[in-house]
């Protein structure tokens, strides 16, 4: 589903150069988790928004769904970034629109009609179990209210992939557990590929399916859980502290 072929990153600011990915290739198949981990400062972030090419790699290719982003045109590739969905730490919601209004924002950019609008925004809020904040505004929802509307905004359009870059981290443990619920949901229910950036080792072992461990912007070590499995702590334990970057409360495992 997701195929990254040697895809570089470098910032240039006025008085400095960073390479923040280093000619990275990893593949994601369809129906998958995949969890994105490594020390801060590691590319984690950098790399998922190559996905969806936020960031646009100096080099390389970024193959999804059998399409070449990096070769498109402009309008081309707004399209096709419909088939990809995104959610944030921060959430990222609009803080003058309700609920509803937010979740309708990829619809409207897309030109649905107001009715069917309406219908899909229901149907998104009512899976992720929110329907009765349709009217309200982001500022009157606690942090995993605020994530399930991210999601449903993020679901909306009916993406193949969904990119989360650390969408629990700002959440409380028992909240977290329910996000990654309504993650795994998705993945079940719709197919949909889910790339993960995370920190946390419940994220890991709850849901993951295959991890990629990134060091100094290289990717450095992919794990394959057993079929129909998660990812076991004790695969992660082998990789040192620093490498991992993974932690479970305040202890690096
Ligand atoms: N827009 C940018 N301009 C300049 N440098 C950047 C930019 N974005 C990221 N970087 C740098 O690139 C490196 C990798 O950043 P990235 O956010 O991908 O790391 P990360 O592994 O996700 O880190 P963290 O876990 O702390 O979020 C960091 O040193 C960061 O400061």
């Amino acid at each position: 589903m997701i195929s990254l072929h040697q895809v570089s990153k470098t910032f240039v600011t006025s008085n400095s150069r960073f390479q923040a990915v280093d000619a990275v290739s990893l593949d994601v198949g369809a129906g998958e988790i995949h969890g994105i981990i490594g020390s801060s400062g590691a590319g984690k972030s950098t790399l998922l928004r190559m996905i969806n090419l936020l960031e646009r790699p100096d080099e390389g290719t970024v193959i999804v769904d059998g399409e070449d982003l990096t070769s498109m045109t402009a309008k081309h590739l707004r399209e096709a970034r419909r088939s990809m969905g995104m959610i944030f730490q921060s959430f990222n919601l609009v803080n003058n629109r309700t609920v509803s209004g937010n979740v309708a924002i990829p619809l409207e950019m897309a030109g649905i009609p107001k009715k069917e609008r309406s219908e899909r925004v229901r149907e998104y809020l009512d899976f992720v179990g929110i329907v009765d904040k349709a009217d309200e505004y982001p500022s009157r929802l606690s942090g995993g209210q605020q994530q399930r509307v991210a999601i449903a905004r993020a679901l909306v359009s009916r993406p193949k992939v969904l990119l989360c870059d650390e969408p629990t981290s700002s959440l409380d443990p028992q909240t977290t557990i329910g996000i990654l619920d309504v993650l795994k949901h998705i993945n079940r229910t719709f197919g949909v590929t889910v790339v993960i950036v995370t920190h946390e080792m419940n994220v890991v072992t709850s849901m993951c399916t295959t991890v990629s461990v990134m060091e100094n912007g290289s990717l450095i070590h992919t794990f394959k859980a057993d079929k129909g499995n998660t990812i076991s702590s004790e695969d992660l334990s082998r990789m040192t502290a620093t490498q991992t970057g993974v932690k479970v409360g305040e202890t690096y495992v």
